[in-house]
């Protein structure tokens, strides 16, 4: 594809005459007249490259060049007609890669333009090469066991490819990293990421979602609507939670994996468009399709590279590795500072199962970071964690003390809020006992009244994903509808 220039200058003639400057060079050029339309074409055209006016009628060049400062902002050529050096400078300060004085003859500014896309492609180098596997990390993705350093091969061996990869693993485990680094490695990084989750969105908007819509289409459609296929265009569409869309939705989403074309919905023109797909899901896929909820055919289409994310309990010491950097990464988010972790901590870290995995492990973390002090981290801060269906009760309860301690296996309290069996009511009988399912129901729909029905922040304190609620909520709707 070829690099995409933003000419940002308000008088016409100027502006059409850098264009014819660059036609010959074959690259996709647009104009802006305003800082406001230079703001939307931003949005919307994602240029590799801006050649930016100072002086616009609604605003200083100078201010949307402060703006920019993603990692893929494109690169800026300023150009001015009272070049000052004071301005100059500013103009290199705020990221500019470089300046030119009006009037600018066209050899020169061809030869500036070519430099500026040289060091956005030479940047986009050292970003790849920086965040490929260094200090046990690939991208976000921390940990150096074989586990995950044989997920970032598969990763690098189809960085190049278009080839849909297909991720599983349970809740938490870092499927949607995993998702970006897949887009990352690719050529398309400096492209958009669109993440969709399938799960979080009602059941009659998800085609509106992923296709988009024109105005009328339906009742609300008040405009008209890009879906995220279309936003994805030249980069990577994420379907997350894939298993959870709607079966009469599938067969669409197969003829658009196929052919790469839709049509949005209240549309009959068909849109192409060039994405490359990622999905992913925590549930088993095969199964899935064993029970008539995923189809067949879709299945075998999106399975081209697999990759399956371990349990964090399944990667060593990789805790400790991701521990560390979010104990960095939060205290710095909390304003608190952070020295490092004892080794009781480490090995209390090392032992519990993380049935949560790491979204889990995030969730103590900022736990302890938000109601202590100190900046070194002991056993006394951690919170007491929830055990999982896998730990024995028994070797918890058979403790002298009747108290069920923790999972951790060497038994160490590592808790105020340890629960006493001596605690429990005392009468309970079997008219008492409830289905598990309404009883988890209601305590999840009271969680979630509890937080005015903020359902993202009833998960995070249920120590779940968002999807997870969203998943139970409407398989009870479902039950109901039945
Ligand atoms: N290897 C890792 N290194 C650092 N952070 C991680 C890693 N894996 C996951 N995380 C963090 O854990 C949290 C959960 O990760 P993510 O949302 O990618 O999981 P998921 O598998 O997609 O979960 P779900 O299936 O519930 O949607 C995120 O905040 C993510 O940044």
């Amino acid at each position: 594809m070829p690099p995409k220039i933003l000419i940002v200058e308000d008088t016409e003639s100027l502006a059409l005459m850098y264009q014819s400057y660059l036609i010959p060079t074959g690259v996709n050029t647009r104009i802006a007249y305003t800082g406001e339309q230079a703001i939307a074409a931003l949005e919307e055209f994602q240029p590799d490259l801006i050649i930016l006016d100072v002086m616009l009628p609604d605003m200083n060049g100078l201010d949307i060049l402060s703006s920019l400062n993603g990692d893929n902002s494109p690169q800026v050529i300023v150009l001015t007609g009272h070049a000052t050096k004071e301005m100059a400078i500013k103009a290199i300060k705020l990221g500019a890669s470089d300046f030119l004085e009006k009037p600018i003859e066209a050899d020169r500014f061809r030869i500036t333009v070519n430099n500026g896309l040289k060091l956005k492609d030479l940047k986009q180098t050292v970003k790849t090469y920086k965040s490929t596997y260094e200090n046990g990390q690939y991208f976000d993705l921390i940990g150096s066991s074989a586990e995950m350093q044989s997920v970032y091969q598969i990763i690098k061996s189809a960085s190049a490819s278009k080839a849909t990869v297909f991720i599983t693993g349970e809740s938490g485990t870092g499927k949607e990293l995993c998702a970006r680094a897949v887009h990352l490695a690719s050529p398309r990084a400096n492209k958009p990421f669109v993440a969709l989750n399938c799960a979080a969105i009602p059941k009659d908007l998800i085609e509106s979602e992923i296709f988009g819509h024109l105005k009328g289409a339906f009742t609300g459609a008040i405009a008209n609507r890009e879906g995220a296929a279309g936003q994805a265009d030249g980069g990577t569409l994420f379907l997350d939670e894939l298993c959870e869309m709607d079966i009469n939705l599938q067969s669409k989403l197969l003829r658009f994996i196929q052919t790469g074309c839709y049509q949005q919905v209240g549309s009959e023109k068909e849109v192409k468009v060039d994405v490359r797909f990622v999905c992913a899901t925590n549930r088993d896929p095969l199964l899935e399709v064993k029970e008539g909820r995923f189809r067949e055919d879709l299945y075998y289409r999106l399975h081209v590279i697999p990759v399956t994310l371990p349990p964090l309990n399944q990667r060593g010491r990789d805790v400790i590795e991701i521990a560390d950097a979010l104990f960095k990464k939060i205290s710095k988010e909390e304003g608190r500072s952070y020295r490092g972790m004892s080794d009781a901590v480490k090995n209390m870290f090392l032992k519990y199962s993380w049935p949560g995995n790491v979204r889990q492990l995030e969730n103590t973390i900022r736990n302890i970071l938000v109601l202590h002090n100190e900046d070194y981290i002991e056993t006394n801060m951690i919170p007491a964690l929830p055990h999982s269906q896998n730990q024995s009760v028994e070797t918890a309860a058979s403790e002298p003390s009747h108290r069920v301690k923790t999972q951790f296996e060497d038994n160490t309290p590592i808790s105020s809020e340890i629960i006493s069996i001596d605690e429990k009511p005392a009468e309970f009988s079997q008219s008492d006992i409830e289905p598990l399912w309404l009883v988890e129901k209601r305590y999840i729909e009271q969680s979630i009244d509890a937080c005015d029905n903020n359902i993202p922040k009833a998960a995070a304190l249920l120590d779940v994903s968002p999807s997870t609620l969203y998943r139970k909520i409407k398989s009870w709707e479902e039950m109901q509808v039945s």
